[in-house]
């Protein structure tokens, strides 16, 4: 399909016997923010890891079943350095490397082989500005970014992924260790990336999976219990367990 960017098909995710995820299928379509939601221990973060092999790193993963990116299976027909370049991640605590700010978004341009100064400074600029963090920080690029706030140390991270030019930018609670001003912004900052990217973002923020997604995932014990139009998913969903889960009776 056309619209759609990454399509899972029947996967399985065993860590070692303890069955993580059971026959997901689900397609996350291009220009869309798709929000993940669902108790501690549902399986979001490890569906979200699947989408660019980060459990490809952890010892006894065992994943059944295909996730395709644009049609190619990204387990059997892709590098997986090329698809984490395409299918970029941002985790929950900001995870500057400590160096400067102009450093920390070279870093991925240089280790793609980039090694014009004009163009790594063109390509940290753009990228700072997308992240909407450039006025903040175009007077100190070459100081460490570990004196940046978190907020703005998340927004780095941001820029970080957006300097390899990815398609798709996977979230893993983006927002949990921020306050409600830097929460704010990262929530506009999506909605502004998202005319851009695809999106996929995990969140324990029932409001925020309201405010800025356009469907929604409920997981629990490892499947999808239902998936629908964010709207449709709070205001009426179609299986008990989520509305129970969405009135604030479980999880
Ligand atoms: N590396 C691992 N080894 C073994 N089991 C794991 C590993 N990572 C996660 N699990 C288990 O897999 C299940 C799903 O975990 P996961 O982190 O995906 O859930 P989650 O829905 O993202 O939870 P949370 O909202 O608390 O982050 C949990 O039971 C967890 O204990």
């Amino acid at each position: 399909m056309q619209d759609t960017a990454i399509t899972a098909k029947d996967l399985n995710l065993y860590y070692g016997d303890f069955h993580a995820l059971k026959s997901v299928n689900m397609n996350i379509k291009y220009n869309e923010v798709t929000a993940l939601i669902g108790p501690s221990g549902c399986g979001k973060s490890t569906y979200l890891k699947t989408l660019n092999r980060m459990n490809d790193l952890i010892a006894g993963v065992r994943i059944e079943g295909q996730i395709a990116f644009e049609g190619q299976d990204i387990y059997r027909e892709y590098d997986p350095i090329l698809l984490r370049k395409r299918v970029g991640m941002v985790f929950q605590n900001p995870n500057p490397f400590p160096m400067s700010v102009f450093d920390n978004i070279a870093y991925g341009p240089r280790v793609h082989g980039i090694k014009n100064k004009k163009r790594l400074s063109e390509i940290v600029e753009k990228s700072l500005r997308q992240a909407a963090l450039w006025d903040e920080v175009k007077d100190r690029l070459h100081k460490s970014a570990l004196g940046l706030s978190g907020g703005q140390q998340q927004r780095l991270c941001i820029a970080r992924v957006l300097a390899v030019e990815p398609e798709v930018i996977l979230m893993d609670e983006p927002t949990s260790a921020l306050d409600p001003i830097a929460t704010k912004r990262i929530e506009d900052l999506v909605e502004e990336l998202k005319k851009d990217y695809t999106i996929v973002i995990v969140t324990h923020n029932m409001q925020q999976a309201a405010r800025i997604s356009d469907r929604t995932a409920f997981f629990l014990h490892g499947e999808v219990v239902e998936m629908a139009d964010t709207k449709s998913i709070f205001h009426n969903p179609s299986d008990k367990r989520t509305e129970e889960y969405i009135a604030g009776r479980f999880g």
